[in-house]
């Protein structure tokens, strides 16, 4: 099996107004990672993700999907999304089903799995996303985060090699901010790839292990969460904060209160442990 779970090479894409999205794209996906995707707004980021599953085709270049092209026929189409799946920014556009457990059933239900298997599947697939309780729930009677956890349920069930996100904190409360990045990075320790589009600096920096950077469909940076939030003319380029826990350790460091020798930490916690009790020498 090909190391990378995508591979695309020079991918341009105009909406039919003839807006130009995706200018040379070119990029591979390594199995395993968990990407942030960052850019400004209309920088290209839904544009680029919707290609991975085969809703928009690109009008040049190509992409491969384990190593094979990618066909756009209904049958392959079906096989692609059955092993990546696509979370939706609102989970409105994607649960449509009476109640959580028809919702969570259709997808192994219409791959033709027996229905013992389909049970097995909506069952760890609630368990994984803590919403088993919820399973005779009538899914408009949902809160958004539960929407948010079954339309990930979902694409649990279909037991999928990557998941693509767009936004998958935006309006969700802290606590289930931390619940779902912590169900992503479980996923993640399972073998699942993860990318997720998004415009939280913070969260991509702490969450991530690669940032691709995208700027008017361009693919302008990729790097660790350190190399791309410490190239401050990549930030200024793009109209990206830099993260508020590297801003503080920066401007520690400047006052000498931090050895300009330390690596930068990615959570408050390990930021305060830095601290000494007095200035360090510069
Ligand atoms: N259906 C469409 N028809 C015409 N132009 C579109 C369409 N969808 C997106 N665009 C344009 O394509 C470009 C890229 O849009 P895209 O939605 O991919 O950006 P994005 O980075 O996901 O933005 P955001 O962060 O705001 O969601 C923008 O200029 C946008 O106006």
């Amino acid at each position: 099996m090909s190391d990378h779970i995508f591979q695309m090479q020079d991918l341009y894409f105009y909406y039919p107004d003839g807006t130009p999205a995706l200018q040379g794209v070119s990029c591979n996906i390594a199995r395993n990672k968990k990407i942030a995707l960052l850019g400004a707004n209309g920088a290209g980021k839904s544009t680029f993700l919707l290609h991975l599953i085969g809703i928009l085709q690109p009008a040049r270049g190509n992409i491969r999907f384990n190593g094979l092209p990618l066909q756009y026929d209904r049958d392959s189409l079906i096989r692609l999304r059955s092993k990546v799946g696509y979370v939706f920014q609102d989970p409105d556009s994607q649960l449509f089903s009476a109640s959580v457990w028809q919702e969570v059933s259709f997808g192994p239900m219409n791959l033709g799995l027996p229905k013992q298997i389909v049970a097995n599947r909506v069952a760890d697939a609630l368990q994984a996303t803590g919403t088993f309780h919820l399973k005779d729930k009538p899914t408009h009677f949902l809160s958004f985060g539960q929407k948010k956890l079954i339309s990930i349920a979902d694409i649990l069930a279909m037991q999928p090699e990557m998941i693509i996100f767009d936004e998958p904190t935006a309006f969700l409360d802290p606590r289930y901010t931390r619940r779902i990045l912590d169900l992503l990075d479980n996923l993640n320790q399972q073998g699942i790839s993860i990318i997720m589009a998004t415009h939280d600096v913070d969260k991509a920096y702490q969450w991530a292990d690669t940032v691709f950077v995208m700027k008017e469909g361009r693919l302008v940076k990729i790097g660790s969460p350190a190399e791309i939030f410490s190239d401050d003319d990549l930030l200024q380029a793009t109209s990206l904060e830099k993260p508020l826990i590297l801003s503080i350790f920066r401007q520690l460091q400047q006052a000498g209160y931090i050895s300009h020798r330390l690596a930068p930490p990615k959570q408050l916690d390990e930021l305060i442990a830095l601290l000494p009790g007095r200035p360090a020498a510069r």
